[in-house]
């Protein structure tokens, strides 16, 4: 009897992924091979050439996972594992394909020290994690800030120990658990702040180190996956406290929008953030030339031609000429650059404008000058 249909589906979504890390890594993908009948004591359980691996008759784990890892010294991935469903089901999944194509699986659990017994939680999901035959696993303890919300400064203190983790683990990719009711909440959020077409884009399937293998399947599936492979799945409590704006729109905003609007919403506003994606990009690309032709010197564009594009990649060109002369990305709000805009559309002899960063932005003579104080 084949796996069940969730722990399939999963597998695939998670063996493309891994597949297509192992050519960007070069990795010798090799068909797996069978194990020495005679191997002599001590020898390790590796193939002839890196990347080949042998499943064999090595020992299996009793989940059917194969216990022997690609060899040492093949490219390692690091799954980032909360211990809830979505990344429970990632992990087994990774584990279970990585070997096949020549990669080592490890994995990190980021102990936030929010919550009495956190420590305890996070060392039982490690511990879980081991017998399923990931290597090397972490537990990485960090400290919450308070800057930007509780949801974000647990966010940044999560890359921030990810981040580090691949670093000195060598890992060419980290892989996350989100899935598509993630990337539908996301573009839910984005719509009720009022956001642009690349928030509403939602999260990308790729994102320098970071991948998300399950990002166009359901939540349902993952919890599937684990029940099906009798594996324990913690519920974060933070998941389900209405404190949270993100578990307000997973338990009472999406819930009543299926109801009224008829099913199909989270697959619905995942296709909205695909198509986002699409245009976000597109645009992104105009604004790139846009800014390349109107560029008069060092921080300086012409401000005539500027204000015969459209808003949208206008918008664009400003944002990249402040982020160019040092303005930090996250502190250059729509209000910023709607005042810059001012200097282009609405001219009537207004400023300089004082932007985060110290950069100034400046109209004289038809050309509008980006430049940090002091430089
Ligand atoms: N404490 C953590 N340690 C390591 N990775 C984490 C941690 N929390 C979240 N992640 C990663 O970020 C992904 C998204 O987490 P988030 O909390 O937003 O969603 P979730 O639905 O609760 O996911 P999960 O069911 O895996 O806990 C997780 O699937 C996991 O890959």
């Amino acid at each position: 009897m084949g796996p069940h249909p969730a722990v399939a589906a999963i597998r695939l979504a998670v063996r493309r992924t891994l597949t297509d890390l192992a050519a960007e890594a070069g990795t010798t993908f090799t068909a797996p091979v069978r194990e020495p009948r005679e191997r002599p004591a001590g020898a390790p359980l590796v193939g002839a050439a890196v990347g080949t691996t042998l499943i064999g008759n090595a020992a299996r784990h009793p989940s059917g996972l194969p216990r022997t890892p690609a060899a040492p010294g093949s490219p390692l991935v690091l799954v980032a594992v909360s211990g809830g469903a979505d990344s429970m089901a990632l992990a087994i999944a990774a584990a279970f394909e990585a070997p096949k194509i020549g990669l080592r699986v490890g994995a990190v659990t980021v102990d936030h020290g929010l919550q009495p017994g956190s420590a305890d939680r996070a060392a039982q999901v490690a511990e879980r994690l081991r017998s399923l035959g990931l290597d090397p696993v972490e537990v990485v303890p960090v400290r919450v800030g308070r800057s930007g919300g509780p949801e974000a400064a647990a966010r940044d203190a999560r890359y921030a120990a990810l981040d580090e983790a691949a670093e000195r683990h060598g890992a060419i990719a980290v892989l996350l658990g989100h899935t598509r009711d993630d990337q539908a909440e996301t573009v839910l959020l984005g719509l009720a702040r009022g956001s642009g077409s690349r928030s509403l884009a939602g999260m990308p399937a790729q994102k320098g180190r970071y991948r998300r293998p399950l990002l166009e399947l359901d939540r349902a599936a993952t919890r599937q996956a684990c029940s099906a492979q009798a594996i324990p799945v913690w519920d974060d409590p933070h998941n389900c406290d209405p404190a949270y704006t993100r578990s307000r729109v997973r338990h009472e905003v999406l819930p009543v929008l299926e109801k009224h609007l008829g099913g199909g919403v989270v697959e619905a506003l995942a296709r909205t953030a695909r198509l986002f994606r699409d245009d976000a990009d597109a645009l992104d690309q105009w604004a790139s030339l846009a800014e390349r032709d109107l560029r008069t010197g060092e921080g300086a564009l012409d401000a005539v031609k500027l204000a015969e594009l459209p808003p949208a990649v206008r918008r664009r060109v400003l944002r990249r000429a402040a982020l160019r002369a040092g303005c930090p990305a996250g502190d250059l709000f729509a209000r910023h650059l709607e005042a810059v805009d001012l200097l282009v559309t609405g001219w009537r002899g207004q400023g300089p404008l004082h932007l985060p960063g110290g950069v100034e932005a400046t109209r004289r003579c038809g050309t509008l000058v980006f430049r940090r104080q002091g430089d």
